[in-house]
């Protein structure tokens, strides 16, 4: 019996507060069409024992309806839950999963290996710590392989793990793991991964995945679970208070809160904090929460925070600490997924949100486009779907940004289409620099900026009827 079954048979409440308590991984998978990312997937589900007798048989009929592999149950089928997607035999959207460990719970992205769903690829990446690449031992770094690369470093994926799967197709053979790892190394270095680990594997015969193998006794390394179960991010969290108000909460005349949740670093009743962009400094008076007041809330708590002055905060602002404040920035430089049909064009103006907070603005210049299978930077008029490029934002109010290689939440933004509300593209701010804010004023440029007879009459008719949206008169700038 393991510890946690002996735990749940002896004190559930306790085994029901360590798991509560266990930390989290996310894990994208990605790899070329076929590698072998639900296989894998399955195998850790399988040799984990987190897969119900019932699923179980299921499987086993369905591998036989569908003769998938040559195995007694193909384990991919466990994973590839979506009937079209069995029918046609590959993966189509982006499927998230859930298991846990003794020392960990992981949610586990499978997203496509298609170029056409880099977008499907680029939004699993962009909140995951790990990303397993997998290649098939028989056909070495592909294509799809520096892609996959490319799209994880972009998104902020520190840590990687590249699983060389298939190693019963090529006899085990050292030869062959020693011949792709030092392809990938040498590829990768250009890239803003801080911690690379290979793994020789078969997700098919589960060898080096949960187990040790047999098979590859010159293998010294870890399994690809234990390197899972170990690897640490901690690290990678930025510390900077970074407390963005989602509402303002006045249910009386007594009672002003701001809430929202924390995304980096940790505050305590009595800090001293500044809101932005009013600049003005306050300190925290309580932390209140559904279960009560708490002394400290650490990132990732939801909490609504009270403070010392009646300082003017509202939807969209952020409490810093005085000395750690972000940029704010109207005019910014920022690498830009575009994630729909309609390609990005040139001084279209689009709706720019960054968590709660949202603004107007446009790409005021294309920089470049790069072709994600050879990384190389080309000249662009417009971004297509599934397009990864860099422009220059300009904006109708200062929003506050972090790098996005020091903080995922306050580096990152969402562009959407003003009419339909879809979210049309994401970008990440790689070097901040109020300069380009200071060099020309946005506001004036979004003042020359032509309407249509149609936005013009729609904003004045906002104007008139909700007043209390607060709705800028365009024809002033
Ligand atoms: N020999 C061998 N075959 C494997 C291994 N892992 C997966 N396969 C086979 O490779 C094929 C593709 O596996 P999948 O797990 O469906 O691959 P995938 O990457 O999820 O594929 P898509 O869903 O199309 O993106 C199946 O026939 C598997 O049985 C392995 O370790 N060894």
């Amino acid at each position: 019996m393991t510890t946690s079954s002996n735990l749940i048979a002896s004190d559930i409440e306790e085994y029901l507060k360590v798991h509560e308590n266990k930390d989290m991984l996310r894990v994208l998978t990605c790899g070329s069409v076929d590698d072998g990312k639900s296989t894998l997937i399955g195998r850790l589900l399988f040799d984990s024992k987190m897969i119900f007798e019932d699923q179980m048989a299921a499987i086993e009929k369905d591998s036989k309806r569908f003769n998938t592999t040559d195995e007694s149950f193909d384990l991919a089928l466990l994973v590839d839950g979506l009937q079209s997607e069995r029918e046609q035999g590959i993966t189509i959207d982006v499927a998230y999963r859930y298991f846990t460990t003794e020392q960990r719970k992981f949610i586990i992205a499978d997203t496509p290996g298609h170029e056409q769903y880099t977008r499907n690829m680029a939004t699993g990446a962009s909140t995951c710590d790990l990303a397993i690449i997998l290649i098939d031992a028989r056909h070495g770094v592909q294509v799809q392989t520096r892609r996959h690369s490319f799209i994880c470093s972009q998104l902020g994926i520190k840590h990687v793990i590249i699983a060389i799967n298939k190693m019963d197709a090529v006899d085990y053979d050292q030869a062959v793991y020693q011949k792709i790892k030092k392809e990938y190394r040498e590829f990768a270095k250009d890239l803003s991964f801080s911690d690379v680990r290979f793994v020789p594997i078969s997700a098919l015969k589960g060898d080096n995945v949960v187990n040790e193998s047999a098979n590859m006794s010159w293998y010294p390394g870890s399994t690809l679970l234990k390197l899972l179960n170990t690897v640490s991010v901690e690290q990678d969290k930025s510390d900077s208070l970074r407390f963005q108000v989602q509402y303002v909460n006045r249910p009386n005349l007594d009672f002003r809160g701001f809430c929202g949740t924390l995304a980096s670093g940790e505050v305590r009743v009595g800090d001293t904090v500044v809101a932005l962009p009013s600049n003005k400094e306050t300190r925290i008076k309580s932390i209140v929460t559904f279960d009560g007041e708490l002394e400290k809330a650490s990132a990732g708590e939801a909490v609504t925070l009270t403070l010392e002055d009646e300082i003017d905060v509202s939807r969209g602002d952020m409490l810093v600490r005085p000395h750690d404040k972000p940029f704010s920035l109207s005019n910014f430089e920022a690498d830009v997924v575009w994630m729909t049909e309609e390609p990005l064009c040139v001084d279209r103006e689009y709706a720019i949100k960054v968590g709660s907070k949202s603004v107007y603005g446009y790409a005021d210049a294309i920089n470049y486009r790069v072709d994600v299978n050879t990384l190389e930077k080309q000249a662009a008029g417009q971004l297509e779907l599934n397009e990864i490029g860099n422009c220059n934002f300009a904006v109708t109010a200062p929003i506050q940004f972090d790098a996005y290689g020091i903080n995922r939440a306050t580096g990152a933004f969402i562009i959407i289409d003003r009419l339909t509300n879809v979210t049309v593209g994401a970008g990440m701010i790689r070097n901040p620099t109020e300069a380009l804010s200071s060099k020309s004023d946005s506001s004036n440029q979004l003042a020359k900026h032509s309407y249509s007879e149609f936005e013009l009459e729609m904003n004045a008719l906002v104007r008139k009827h909700f007043p209390h949206w607060g709705a800028k008169d365009i024809t002033k700038g």
